[in-house]
């Protein structure tokens, strides 16, 4: 019984922490382009933003991840033959790259906190993706275990991710670029009343 119920938290855990890592470069994103805007909305976005971050870091995503990583070790002492598996060891292999990029947030949100991020809005938004591809990874070893499936659609799902995320950046570029556009378009509309 007690497996179950380190599962179903185990669960609740993995929920919560990634909604947080999926959220958090998000921020960031915004956070980043807030340096774009005049002054005093930059300030005021920029505060609002931290503000944002560290609420979510501490309050959710941390919280999250030590229930996750607490309901694991609750089940693999209860059935610790899982551990000999070479799912578990990929499985784990994966879950250490997901702790140091939640390590790495914490890194970027004191950096962006001091002015001092080299990142700009576009680089977390491929940032954003590294979770998105380990969430799909580590749930498939966790439901297929040693029988991952190698064959075609296996490779339709990934080409299928794939192509989301490279539409998602393009469609956030075309964005940009039309912003871009608009402002040289009302400077040059602004010069030309002032002349
Ligand atoms: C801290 C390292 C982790 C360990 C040691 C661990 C270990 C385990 C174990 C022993 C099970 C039960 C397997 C079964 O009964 O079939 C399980 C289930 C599961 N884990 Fe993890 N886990 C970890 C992290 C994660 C993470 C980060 C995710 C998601 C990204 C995840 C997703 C899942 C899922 C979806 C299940 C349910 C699988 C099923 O019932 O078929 N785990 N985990």
């Amino acid at each position: 019984m007690a497996y179950y119920w380190f599962k179903a938290f185990h669960l609740v855990g993995i929920v919560c922490w990634f909604a947080g890592m999926f959220y958090l470069p998000r921020l960031f994103v915004y956070h980043a382009e807030a340096n774009e805007q005049p002054e005093p909305a930059r300030s005021i976005l920029k505060s609002q933003y931290q503000i944002m971050e560290k609420r979510l870091y501490s309050i959710i995503m941390t919280p999250a991840m030590l229930l996750t990583v607490a309901m694991a070790i609750g089940l693999v002492t209860t059935e610790p033959d899982v551990l000999k598996q070479p799912w578990m060891h990929a499985k784990l292999a994966c879950v250490v790259l997901l702790i140091g990029y939640h390590h790495y947030c914490k890194r970027l949100m004191k950096q962006l906190a001091a002015d001092e991020c080299k990142m700009t809005g576009q680089h977390f938004r491929w940032f954003n993706e590294f979770p998105t591809v380990f969430f799909i990874v580590v749930v498939m070893l966790a439901v297929f275990k040693n029988n991952l499936p190698t064959d075609l659609t296996v490779w339709g799902i990934v080409a299928m991710v794939i192509s989301f995320a490279i539409a998602i950046q393009l469609y956030a570029r075309k964005r940009r670029l039309a912003k871009e556009r608009a402002a040289v378009e009302s400077d040059g509309l602004l010069g030309n009343a002032s002349s």
